[in-house]
């Protein structure tokens, strides 16, 4: 069977995109995901995501890991599935479709996407980190020698470790380079190494560290290895609200696969 797809990246975190409006593919199929995100054997991603239709939003965004397995919400890949819909012309600059998570609103304008996420409601205060869901679960940490840390081993220690152990979570190590602005390296479970970024995992640290009061700010940039994102939010009383991630996205290529 022939399918067609789209490579897009948000940031360096890389992405497989289908138009399943027609229901071409096999969803439970975890091999051929798996397959399709081989970085020698397949056409390489950190993930892959259906576009399907829903009736009560624009559309649906469906997400698996590059392990194969449907996973929580993804939020460089929630601003690529914008992209992707705005290229299909589905939306035009506005939009809101449903996720894992529940509904997400996004603006586009040329290449920058603006993704609003989930609300917290609950961090985890720990004497080395700090836990918390913002539609993926994520493990923040502070780390001095972030350049030089070996992410998979370190990350994985940490994945697999209590009290995360087979469930997992992700892992993001963060050093604060000013006031508003912060270096993110974060391990992806479902990718079991380090991405270039992960916009739920800066999404953590961002509220993470307004929570910690490394920061004042409500607007904080986040320095990722593929780039840089911003996270915007409130806080009301202990929750975190109007959450946006904002950063680029674009198509690489599109492409067919024998599969
Ligand atoms: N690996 C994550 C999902 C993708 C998160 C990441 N790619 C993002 O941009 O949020 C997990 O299984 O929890």
């Amino acid at each position: 069977m022939k399918l067609s797809f789209y490579k897009y990246q948000g940031t360096g975190n890389d992405f497989v995109l289908i138009d399943n409006r027609q229901h071409i593919f096999s969803k439970n199929d975890t091999k051929l995901v798996r397959q399709l995100c081989d970085r020698k054997f397949g056409i390489g991603a950190d993930g892959l995501i259906l576009l399907e239709n829903d009736d009560a939003h624009d559309f649906k965004m469906v997400y698996y890991n590059s392990d194969g397995n449907e996973s929580t919400m993804c939020g460089n890949g929630g601003r690529c599935i914008v992209a992707f819909a705005n290229f299909l012309g589905i939306i035009n600059r506005e939009t809101t479709f449903v996720a894992i998570d529940g509904t997400h609103y996004a603006t586009i304008e040329g290449d920058v996407v603006n993704l609003q996420m989930q609300e917290v409601t609950e961090i985890e205060t720990h004497a080395d980190y700090v836990f918390l869901d913002t539609g993926s679960p994520h493990h923040v940490t502070f780390s001095e020698n972030i350049s030089q840390i070996d992410i998979k081993t370190e990350g994985a220690a940490i994945r697999y470790g209590a009290p995360y152990f087979e469930e997992g979570a992700n892992v993001n190590f963060v050093k604060k380079l000013s006031d508003a602005e912060f270096r993110v390296r974060t391990y992806e479970r479902g990718v079991e190494d380090e991405t270039l970024s992960c916009g739920t995992g800066v999404t953590a640290v961002a509220l993470a560290m307004h929570h910690l009061k490394e920061t004042a700010s409500t607007h904080v940039v986040l320095q990722v290895e593929g780039g840089m994102l911003e996270v915007s939010f409130e806080r009301v009383g202990t929750s975190y609200k109007n959450i946006f991630l904002k950063g680029k996205a674009t198509q690489v290529f599109k492409g067919e696969i024998l599969c």
